[in-house]
């Protein structure tokens, strides 16, 4: 089932500094919510400063929905003090309100009480909320309020010298692009390892399904929906996935295909979103009819990335300089800690991602993409399956999950192995061991554990558990990395950057609204 690697990881060996420099950034959201768990009416607080411009904390969908970043980082572990640093000051600054420590939301009465993020008048934030007015008409409002973490992963380019040959990032770029191309590949024949150790929304509130039909054999308990064996119901049909983007012929065998797939999305109209009109009695519904409004509307489960530069596009940004970095975006919230994501899952990915780097990785159509969607699923509702199995492409063939999961382990350790010999320590293997095991256990993933409380306390009693919990220990701890200074001063300045953009687009020969909507979403 899985490739032979074992050439690759020899060469890995004998090139342990190849994997000196590793960077991560981490993307987490999270539902501001009353001490009764319900989602909060008030609107991102002025204390936090502009989310339009802050660059640690932010909103993604919802006014109430909070999204943290970190910068770039070398370390892990000071990545997550410093994302830890800025729970910590939310947390001392929500007044009663509380952090949602769970992907799936619960007590949402109903979609009208989800207000869109707000980002102010200028050009770029009205069309940042015309953006959400779209995913709203689209998709419905409950659905964008669901939380994930996304793991932003790169190599030095130590590694590309040695394992491509290139001689700098520039130079490089076609060679760079073709080797994530391949761990994006890999990623989607092999990443629902992800959803079987981390998946942690097993079971919705009965209230998230706001009357939707589905055909998943929910079991239930009180106001809880579960299945026994599921593990990521965030990545099901019923999360944050959209099927209507299967058939956009997205492949990633090289950046020419995909930026050429991805423009013809956002540039082909939709009959179904046409329907939804974009500008009714002078009022936008959304920033266009086309199948994606923008590029970030593809709910792909890991994207190529380049940080771009002033109003480009993401897939400008990769034409002008290849990959940077991946972004993935499988993490489930992890509810057993407070910030939602941990060092044992950052050492995994690295592991795994460095794996689908060195594996072969042939190309794949869009067809053999959706393939591999088969394993994914059944690993999303039912991973956890006694005797459950994993099938081989897209061919019938199916080998045991346990059987697969321990033969990619056994790679993984080779590469923690050389990780630990760089950073003189156990860590990476420590961590392969105690994953290793849930292929033996299922009982040890995460998403049985959450269940198991889950059917203990409920979905809302277990949230609003961890959201005291998480809310006492978060505003009592002193912090690490950040000071208080530090995080004021990002507050007023996102609060000037804000006012500067407002000014200079209300100024005498500035373009209006219309002629950026125009620019920007233009059909
Ligand atoms: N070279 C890199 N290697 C690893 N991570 C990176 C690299 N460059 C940026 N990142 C990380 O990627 C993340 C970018 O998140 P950010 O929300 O700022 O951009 P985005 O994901 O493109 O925006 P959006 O979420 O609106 O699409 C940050 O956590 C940042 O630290
Ligand atoms: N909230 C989505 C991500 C939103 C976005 O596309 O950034 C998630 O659960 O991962
Ligand atoms: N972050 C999500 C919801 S706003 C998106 O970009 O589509």
């Amino acid at each position: 089932m899985i490739p032979d690697v074992s050439k690759a990881l020899t060469w890995l060996e004998s090139h342990p500094d190849a994997l000196n420099g590793i960077r991560r950034g981490i993307e987490r959201e999270t539902l501001r919510v009353t001490p009764e768990g319900q989602l909060a009416a008030s609107g991102h607080p002025e204390i936090l400063g502009k989310a339009l411009t802050h660059p640690w904390i932010t909103t993604d969908f919802a006014e109430s929905l909070l999204e943290f970043i970190t910068p770039v980082d070398p370390s892990i572990d000071h990545m997550l003090s410093f994302l830890t640093d800025i729970h910590r000051y939310v947390a001392r600054n929500l007044g009663s309100e509380r952090m949602w420590p769970m992907s799936m939301p619960c007590f949402i009465n109903k979609e009208e009480d989800i207000v869109l993020a707000q980002y102010g008048s200028s050009n770029v934030g009205r069309f940042k909320t015309l953006y959400r007015e779209g995913l709203k008409n689209r998709y419905g409002a409950l659905m964008q309020t669901i939380s994930g973490v996304h793991y932003n992963f790169s190599l030095p380019i130590d590694f590309w010298r040695a394992w491509a040959g290139v001689e700098d990032a520039e130079s490089g770029k076609e060679q760079i692009s073709a080797g994530y191309f391949r761990l994006i590949r890999n990623y989607y024949r092999f990443g629902w390892v992800i959803p079987y150790l981390f998946g942690a929304s097993p079971a919705i509130c009965s209230s998230f399904l706001n009357g939707r039909e589905t055909n998943i054999p929910f079991e239930r308990d009180g106001h809880m929906l579960y299945l026994p064996y599921a593990t990521s119901l965030r990545l099901s049909d019923l999360g944050y996935t959209n099927k209507s983007q299967n058939d956009l012929g997205i492949t990633f065998n090289n950046l020419p295909d995909y930026v050429t797939a991805l423009k013809k999305a956002i540039h082909t109209p939709s009959p179904e979103f046409a329907k939804l009109c974009v500008k009714v009695d002078g009022h936008y519904r959304q920033l266009n009819a086309n199948v994606l409004q923008i590029e970030n509307e593809l709910y792909a489960p890991i994207r190529p990335k380049r940080v771009t530069k002033g109003d480009e596009s993401p897939s400008d940004a990769l034409l002008r300089g290849g990959i940077e970095y991946i972004e993935v975006r499988s993490l489930d919230i992890n509810p057993f800690t407070a910030i939602g994501v941990n060092a044992e899952q950052s050492r995994f990915l690295d592991l795994f991602l460095i794996w689908c780097v060195l594996a072969d990785a042939p190309e794949m159509s869009s067809d053999e993409l959706l393939c591999t969607r088969k394993n994914w699923n059944r690993v999303i509702l039912e991973g956890r399956k006694p005797g459950q199995t994993i099938g081989i492409g897209c061919d019938t063939e199916r080998q045991p999950l346990a059987k697969v999961g321990k033969e990619l382990f056994a790679d993984l350790q080779r590469v923690a192995e050389v990780l630990d010999s760089i950073n003189g320590n156990k860590q990476y293997q420590q961590v392969c061991t105690k994953l290793v095991a849930c292929f033996e256990d299922a009982s040890l993933t995460y998403s049985a554990q959450v269940l198991e409380q889950m059917k203990e306390k409920g979905v809302g009693g277990f949230g609003r558990e961890l959201s005291e919990r998480y809310r006492e220990q978060l505003s009592s701890e002193p912090l690490e990395v950040l000071t208080e200074e530090q995080l004021q001063q990002q507050v007023e300045a996102s609060i000037k950057r804000q006012a500067a953009m407002e000014t200079q687009d209300s100024m005498p020969g500035a373009i209006g609204f219309e002629e950026y909507l125009h620019l920007h979403a233009g059909c």
